[in-house]
């Protein structure tokens, strides 16, 4: 089958993926802003039920500059961390804009979020009381592990009965004992049950779980069923897209319900991190190398596993596109056994195993596609190497540079000499 990508190559604007490297060198990471936009107005319209609002999560991807997009289209956001609230609010996110949803955290970060009036949801009962003792008379939220998890790999499975995520539901007397005592309001309850299911069942399962729960408390503002949504890796394969139609009605059936015989109305939300940003990125790379290996062929790139873990840490697919030296895809027709593998000093560092592409040579340049989600956001500076430069394609289709890459300066900036 034809590349899902070649037909898309308005992808990079009025540019070329030969154009951005010569400009702004090698690997990076390239964001198109008419996709990211698009991806946040799915997400926003998902249900009908009017009090719905789309918290993204930070962690998928925190530069500011697509903060800012994300903030524009109407989106509150999750931070997992100081530095999240920090970058959020950076790009203009208000504080009740924004959602901390702790773990295992120091007092002091969450005297953090206490201090700047960012609603903070804790998950577990030592990390409530802690809450308690800081902030009495506060709100807080917590977060519940409904017992259904899903997930594309076993790390990032965030509920269930193996994870360190969330309260368990018959935990709540104790909660209520503790919200007592220290006079806490409970303002919200949420979960996030794992990372990228592409059929609606276990979300909307794990939804009707956290309604049943929320039976248990009386004043709750808003009821938060987590992020998870996935999105098609293995486009050049045909795969199919999460049917949002199909979940959003599932969703607004059973908020209808449960409002109706409840006769109360707080706010629902979920928290997407990879279906907002995800399909907006491509990691550029060029081909330093191609060597001949016993089953395949080794092609050797400046795509090492510190730029994009993904691959070496849950064996996650990325489709990969090839360029020619006039920057444009190169037809999936001749194709033979390669492994795509980086610069780094380990034999996992390999971004794409055993795939059938087409004939590779040096100077050719790569595109690892739906690379926007747990790219940048994962990448490292192992091995001393430089974490690449994040251009964006403008919804006009000219290209930005929005973060540099980094410099051996910083490299050096945190010492003492
Ligand atoms: C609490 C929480 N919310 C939301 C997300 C976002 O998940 P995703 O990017 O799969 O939508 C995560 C990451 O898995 C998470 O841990
Ligand atoms: N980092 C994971 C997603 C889940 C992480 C957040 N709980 C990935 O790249 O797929």
């Amino acid at each position: 089958m034809e590349s899902y990508y070649t037909e898309n190559t308005r992808f990079y604007g009025n540019t070329n993926p030969k154009r951005l490297l010569e400009k702004y060198g090698s690997p990076l990471y390239v964001y198109n802003e008419n996709i990211l936009r698009e991806r946040c107005r799915e997400m926003v319209k998902l249900v009908s039920y009017p009090k719905f609002r789309v918290c993204y999560s930070t962690k998928a991807n925190s530069n500011i500059h697509l903060l800012k997009i994300i903030h524009e289209e109407g989106l509150h956001a999750d931070a997992i961390s100081p530095g999240e609230i920090f970058f959020l609010q950076k790009a203009g996110f208000k504080p009740q804009e924004i959602f901390y949803i702790s773990n295992n955290v120091s007092p002091q970060e969450m005297e953090f979020a206490i201090e700047r009036g960012v609603t903070i949801s804790v998950d577990s009962i030592s990390q409530l009381k802690q809450y308690g003792a800081l902030n009495p008379g506060g709100k807080v939220a917590i977060r519940i592990n409904p017992g259904i998890g899903a997930g594309h790999s076993e790390k990032v499975v965030t509920a269930g009965n193996n994870t360190k995520f969330g309260i368990y539901p018959d935990l709540i007397p104790q909660v209520k004992r503790i919200l007592k005592e220290h006079n806490l309001k409970l303002v919200g309850i949420n979960q996030h049950i794992g990372s990228l299911f592409m059929e609606p069942t276990p979300y909307v399962e794990a939804a009707k779980t956290l309604l049943s729960i929320a039976e248990n408390f009386d004043e709750l503002e808003f009821i938060d069923f987590g992020g998870g949504f996935g999105i098609p890796y293995r486009k050049q394969e045909g795969e199919k897209r999460l049917d949002l139609k199909a979940l959003g009605e599932q969703l607004d059936e059973i908020i209808g319900s449960w409002t109706a015989k409840r006769g109360i109305y707080p706010t629902f939300q979920i928290e997407p991190g990879r279906y907002i940003v995800a399909e907006c990125g491509v990691l550029l790379g060029t081909v330093y190398a191609v060597k001949q290996g016993y089953n395949t062929t080794y092609v050797g790139t400046d795509l090492g596993f510190n730029v994009l873990i993904r691959p070496a840490m849950y064996n996650s697919h990325h489709d990969v596109e090839v360029y020619d030296e006039n920057g444009q895809p190169v037809k999936l027709n001749e194709r033979q056994n390669t492994t795509v593998v980086g610069n780094i000093c380990e034999s996992g560092d390999i971004i794409a195993k055993s795939r059938l592409l087409p004939k590779i040579k040096e100077g050719n340049i790569l595109g690892i596609m739906d690379a926007g989600a747990y790219g940048y956001s994962m990448a490292s500076n192992y091995n001393n190497r430089l974490r690449p430069a994040e251009v964006l394609i403008d919804k006009n289709g000219n290209d930005v540079l929005i973060r540099r890459r980094d410099t051996f300066d910083d490299l050096l900036s945190t010492f003492n000499f």
